[in-house]
C-alpha cells in the first residue's frame, strides 16, 4: 500500500486543468520509457472534466495517441450508444478528437452487446481481456496500468464500488458485474479492488461544490475501511494521488496536505 498523497487546486476547473497537465507528462514519460502507455479512465464529473481538459490542452499533440491503451475502471451497463455510458461521455470531451488506435480503445461491453442482459459474463469477457493484455512483467492478470483514475462519489464509491456492496468485497476476481447499484444505472461493470492496485499510480478525483464531495474526502482518507469507503482502499503499487479542489478538501485536517498546494 502507498501512502495518499494530496494535493488541493483552487477550484475544479483549475483542478482539471492540472490533472490533464499531469496526466500528459505522464503518458510522455511512459512511452519514453516503454514505448507504450496505458491509462485507466474514469466516469462522472470530475473524469469528463479532465479529459474536456485535456482536449483543450496546447501540450495534448506531445502525446502518441497511436501508443496508448486505454481502459476503464467502470461502466453503467446500457446500450452502446447511450449517452450514460461512460465511454460515449469520453468520446465526447476527449476521445473522438484524438488519433487513437481503435484496437487499443478497451470499452467495457455494452447491454445491446453479445452478452446481452448477462452482466457477469460481460464482466468475466473484460476481465479476459484484461488478461490477454497482461505480460508475465505484470506478475498478475491485469497490466500494470501507467494511471488509473478513479472519481470519488458523495458516498465514498469509486469505479462503480459502492459502500457495503457486494463488489466492494471481491478479493478475487478482477472485474465484476453489479447488481442493485444505489446510483442509478442499478447495472454495471467494474474494476475490482485487486484490479485497481495493479496500477503503477491510481489518481483520486474530488472537487466542486454541489454534492458532499468532502465528506467523503475525508471518511476516504480518515481511516475507513474499503467495503464501508471503497475509495480508502484504492491505491497504486508506485503512488496514490488524491487530487482535489478546496471545496472537496473543506472537512480534511490542515496537515493531511502542505500549504502551498491549495
Ligand atoms: O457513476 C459513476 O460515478 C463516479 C463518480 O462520479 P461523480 O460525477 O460523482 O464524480 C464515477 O467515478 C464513475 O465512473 C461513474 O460510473
Amino acid at each position: 500500500m502507498t501512502t495518499p498523497q494530496v494535493v488541493v487546486h483552487r477550484d475544479k476547473e483549475l483542478m482539471a486543468q492540472a490533472a490533464a497537465a499531469r496526466l500528459i507528462t505522464k503518458i510522455v514519460d511512459a512511452q519514453a520509457a516503454r514505448g507504450s502507455a496505458s491509462v485507466v479512465l474514469t466516469g462522472g464529473r470530475n473524469g469528463n472534466g479532465l479529459l474536456a481538459a485535456l482536449a483543450a490542452a496546447p501540450a495534448r499533440d506531445a502525446i502518441d495517441w497511436s501508443r496508448i491503451d486505454l481502459w476503464w475502471g467502470d461502466e453503467r451497463y446500457v446500450p452502446a450508444d447511450d449517452p450514460e455510458r461512460n465511454h460515449v461521455q469520453a468520446r465526447e470531451a476527449l476521445l473522438d478528437a484524438v488519433p487513437l488506435d481503435p484496437a487499443r480503445v478497451h470499452a467495457m461491453p455494452a447491454s445491446d452487446g453479445p452478452h446481452g442482459a448477462d452482466v457477469d459474463s460481460a464482466a468475466a469477457a473484460y476481465a479476459a481481456e484484461l488478461a490477454r493484455a497482461a505480460t508475465p512483467e505484470d506478475h498478475g492478470p491485469v497490466p500494470q496500468f501507467d494511471v488509473l483514475m478513479l472519481g470519488v462519489g458523495p458516498d465514498t464509491h469509486v469505479a462503480s464500488l459502492f459502500p457495503e456492496h457486494p463488489a466492494a468485497r471481491e478479493t478475487e476476481r478482477t472485474v465484476v458485474g453489479v447488481h442493485g447499484a444505489p446510483k442509478p444505472p442499478p447495472t454495471r461493470v467494474s474494476l475490482t479492488l485487486p484490479a485497481i492496485r495493479a496500477a503503477r499510480e491510481v489518481w483520486l478525483l474530488a472537487a466542486g461544490e454541489d454534492e458532499d464531495k468532502a465528506g467523503a474526502v475525508a471518511i476516504a482518507l480518515g481511516g475507513a475501511g474499503g467495503v464501508q469507503a471503497p475509495a480508502a482502499e484504492a491505491y497504486g503499487r508506485s503512488r496514490t494521488l488524491w487530487l482535489l479542489d478546496r471545496a472537496a478538501a473543506a472537512k480534511l485536517p490542515s496537515g493531511l496536505y502542505p500549504p502551498a498546494s491549495a
